[in-house]
């Protein structure tokens, strides 16, 4: 068994693990990878523990696209081939500083053999004994001495520990000010150190870690970001359609599989710590017994909570994790609509939907801004929305440096285009639902509660009620000076530190009336910024139908 195959990771809601070089664990003296500024804005750190090999495509949430080629996704670590025999493995750490070596500027080209394993692990014990020196140095004379340099004296440098001392610092210093601050130094100027320092640290752009700094404390923003920095736990659905879990776990832990039931809240979920096989090729899931599905990703078909033979649209829903799981709870009855304007993504969903025995679903591949027009009076809509991935950085850290400003304009653009879209949908006086879904894998405001408070405010026709879930924390009810409806705090959010999950948002309404009750208030376009001919078309519309219905000319 791989050394990988030991890294344990802990259930949601009791995240204790930690990357080797995370800031709660001392000093750092590793180099940047090859090739990145340091004093830029977009270096990156090397991670001393990589993440599991996976062949199999994830997606943004955690789902596998899955076109039925592509089905080996492997927990085994490729270096295992190399060690056959786990008597003769090397420790974690000398396997970390291999990895470090085969990621650095001057020994790239370095031949790592199991025979010379021995020599370079001493080469590296005594480089990392230079490195560790040279940073007490540097510290010593960079912060032990001013303990917070302000402005910035040790940019320069490519070694990341005085970067991590100085956000520890400054961390320290912001969490009483009055005592620890040096005299006249205002706080903005440690919030704009500490925001340099994460992002150089860290490897994000100046603008998101900004962003993202400033939806926490300071404290806990750094628990953010370290836990951007660990993988989260593999995890798995049961496909209720062909299994049962105690049956799915037997025969996996008979394969080798190490696992566990997922946590309360879930019947269906399993975390899977290590395995013998690799998860994604099992005969248990080529048979359709389960899906490998983020924990995060339950959520909103929980909240959801589809009705056996209801009529329910899941508008963007490749490759599937959440449409095969509303089949499942459906058992099979019903209709679902499961809708994706990517045609190429809708391929991998068809290939779920098949091997998870899926028969009541419908795949389609319209912009989702064009419900109801194909087809609406929907039961349930679930809209997974596009969104920035800003909760599934550990998966997809490019989303570090490639998200702009313009994103987060744009993302929630459509956003709430399609919300509207959703809403919709719905028929207010369907017998057993008349609800709407709205998630995201992204933990800002911008995408979440700015787009469920434009909904509310241009389609009075809905009001946000409880979403099931029993565990997540509110949503903000006031973020940053602006104020959201009041019922904001029932909708959920979900986040790597403190839930060990992907960043989440889950919202739920209810839909009360089928005709839109608009709401002209001029103030929606300021505070939504934004307005579109597509809006300003279903406003007529719904107006001409309120003149209709009190008998006035439309
Ligand atoms: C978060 S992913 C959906 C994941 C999916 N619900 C699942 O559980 O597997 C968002 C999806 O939205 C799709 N999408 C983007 N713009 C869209 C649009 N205008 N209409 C419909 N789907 C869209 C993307 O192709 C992408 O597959």
């Amino acid at each position: 068994m791989g050394r990988r195959q030991r890294n344990k990771q802990p259930a949601p809601d009791s995240l204790k693990q930690k990357s080797g070089h995370g800031i709660n664990k001392g000093t750092d003296s590793r180099k940047p990878r090859p090739g990145k500024k340091v004093n830029g804005h977009a270096k990156k750190i090397v991670q001393p523990t990589e993440p599991e090999k996976i062949s199999l495509f994830r997606d943004s949430d955690g789902e596998f696209e899955q076109d039925g080629l592509r089905l080996n996704f492997a927990l085994v670590d490729e270096r295992d081939e190399e060690f056959p025999d786990e008597e003769s493995f090397p420790s974690n750490d000398e396997m970390d500083e291999v990895s470090d070596i085969m990621f650095s500027d001057d020994d790239g080209d370095l031949d790592l053999k199991y025979a010379n394993m021995e020599a370079m692990s001493s080469r590296l014990d005594a480089k990392a004994q230079i490195e560790a020196d040279e940073a007490e140095a540097e510290l010593k004379t960079n912060i032990a001495d001013k303990i917070c340099v302000l402005p910035s004296e040790i940019e320069e440098t490519t070694n990341l520990a005085p970067i991590q001392m100085r956000i520890q610092e400054i961390s320290r210093i912001l969490s009483d000010i009055k005592n620890f601050g040096e005299q006249g130094r205002s706080r903005s100027e440690y919030v704009l150190q500490i925001i340099r320092d994460i992002s150089v640290y860290y490897g994000y752009s100046e603008f998101l870690a900004e962003k993202l700094f400033n939806m926490f404390s300071v404290q806990e923003a750094i628990e953010f970001f370290e836990a951007n920095e660990v993988a989260r736990p593999v995890t798995i659905r049961t496909n209720t359609l062909k299994t049962r879990r105690r049956n799915l776990a037997q025969a996996l832990i008979a394969r080798g599989v190490n696992l566990d039931p997922l946590g309360k809240w879930t019947k269906v979920g399993l975390q899977v710590f290590d395995s013998q096989v690799p998860i994604g090729a099992t005969p248990e899931y080529l048979a359709g017994h389960y899906m490998i599905q983020a924990a995060s990703s339950f959520l909103p078909v929980i909240a959801l909570a589809p009705q056996p033979n209801e009529r329910i649209l899941d508008m963007s829903a490749a490759p599937g994790g959440k449409t095969t799981y509303i089949a499942a709870l459906l058992k099979n009855t019903g209709c679902v609509f499961a809708n994706d304007s990517n045609k190429d993504r809708a391929k991998g969903l068809v290939a779920n939907i098949h091997r998870l025995g899926v028969r009541n679903t419908v795949v389609c591949s319209y912009d989702g801004r064009e419900f109801p027009k194909v087809i609406g009076g929907f039961d349930r809509v679930l809209l997974d929305a596009p969104c920035s991935g800003t909760g599934v950085i550990s998966k997809d850290p490019s989303v570090k440096t490639n998200k702009t400003e313009k994103d987060f304009i744009d993302l929630p653009h459509i956003q709430k285009q399609l919300i509207l879209a959703a809403i919709d949908s719905v028929d207010a006086s369907s017998k057993t639902g008349g609800y709407i879904v709205y998630a995201t894998c992204s933990v800002t405001v911008d995408e979440n509660e700015a787009v469920v408070e434009y909904a509310l405010k241009k389609r009075a026709n809905v009001k946000l009620v409880p979403t099931g879930l029993d565990f997540g924390k509110e949503g903000f009810v006031r973020f940053r000076g602006k104020t959201f409806n009041s019922k904001m705090n029932l909708t959920r959010r979900y986040y790597p530190h403190v839930h060990n999950m992907d960043g989440f948002f889950v919202a739920k309404f209810k839909k009360v009336e089928n005709t839109p009750i608009l709401v002209l208030d001029m103030n929606v376009e300021e505070q939504g910024q934004f307005d579109s001919d597509e809006d300003r078309k279903y406003i007529l519309e719904s107006l001409s139908r309120l003149r209709k219905r009190k008998g006035a000319r439309a």
